[in-house]
């Protein structure tokens, strides 16, 4: 795997999970990854590089977490996503591992009190080096102004900087288009829009799963401004997903997929700030994200909203990994 140092505020830490033996018939994700080249922002030196791949036509994956609950708190939410990239890696160290790429864990960017903004710059020149080193970036958050961290990544790569174009993919009961007068988990898409305007690009956003009654009017009216493209929870039928996510794949280069696991119902994602009441049912997500990883598409995904402080068994977590695993297959 290239490796070029990165820059990040906690190196990778060691994984753990269950021992069946060596060999490759025993392999668990805690077994396969390997830590990717960094450097702690503390100290010069460099931690090994990542493993041989798997299979060298694969393109690899490499893990950042985003450690982040400045948004969800400037959201007025419930806080405890700083959590939650710790919280994905052990739910996803015990997983059998079949995966055909190499996998390697990049460590943590840390969104200090009140330092999102710097923290999204930190975690986009991360991602967007990763990109341009032929990765496939998997950023874990934090509560989702990760999305935006991740945009600043993916608009920052070689490939969308070169004209492809961009879709922007949001799994999520709620728009997250606030206007507001500091960014947070309820404006980055918002923040997005005017960025691809400044940028002279169009804004390619679609979001499946909305609640109707939780976005507010003035969210639908702005969804309306900007051609956002979205389907409610309670039209989520299987073949309608499957054709909702073909057109806008249709549309577009690169697919940027953010999934905010929000959008699965409370009694799958208790661990959330906002469980849903209705939600999309977890085989319809997974669909998706085989629909979007078979689509050959794929450039980064993130995961936010996890909050390990509210989870029940693991459940939410254990729901992330899963999805994780399913868009790497
Ligand atoms: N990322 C969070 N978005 C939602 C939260 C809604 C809520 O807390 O009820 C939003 O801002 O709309
Ligand atoms: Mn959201
Ligand atoms: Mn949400």
């Amino acid at each position: 795997m290239v490796s070029p140092a990165l820059t990040v505020d906690v190196p990778p830490q060691p994984w753990t999970g269950r021992f069946d033996g060596e060999g490759a018939e025993h392999r668990r994700w805690w077994q396969a990854v390997s830590p990717y080249a960094v450097a702690p922002s503390e100290s010069s030196s460099d931690l090994p590089g990542g493993a041989a791949p798997l299979n060298a036509g694969a393109v690899p994956a490499v893990l950042l977490g985003f450690a982040s609950d400045e948004g969800v708190r400037r959201n007025k939410g419930r806080t405890g996503a700083a959590a939650a990239p710790a919280a994905i890696r052990a739910a996803l160290g015990p997983l059998a591992f079949h995966l055909d790429r190499a996998v390697a864990d990049a460590g943590d960017v840390v969104v200090a009190d009140g330092a999102l903004e710097a923290g999204q710059a930190r975690a986009g020149q991360a991602v967007a080096a990763m990109l341009d080193a032929g990765c496939l970036t998997v950023m874990l958050g934090g509560g989702h102004e990760t999305a935006f961290a991740s945009y600043l990544g993916v608009a920052g790569s070689a490939e969308v900087r070169g004209g492809r174009r961009l879709g922007i993919l949001n799994l999520d009961a709620h728009f997250d288009l606030r206007e507001e007068p500091l960014p947070s988990s309820g404006t980055p898409f918002l923040q997005m829009a005017r960025a691809e305007a400044a940028a002279g690009r169009e804004f390619r956003y679609a979001v499946l799963g909305i609640s109707e009654a939780n976005n507010t009017k003035a969210l639908f009216d702005t969804a309306g401004r900007l051609g956002v493209r979205y389907l409610a929870d309670e039209d989520c039928a299987p073949g309608d997903v499957q054709d909702f996510v073909a057109q806008f794949l249709a549309g577009v280069d690169v697919l940027y997929l953010t999934i905010d696991l929000d959008v699965l119902p409370a009694s799958v994602a208790p661990g959330v700030s906002a469980p849903a009441a209705f939600g999309v049912p977890l085989p319809v997500i997974s669909a998706v994200c085989r629909q979007v990883a078979a689509s050959g598409k794929l450039l980064h995904v993130d995961v936010a909203e996890l909050n390990p402080a509210f989870d029940i068994d693991g459940r939410t977590a254990k729901v992330a990994a899963r999805l994780v695993n399913t868009l790497l297959r």
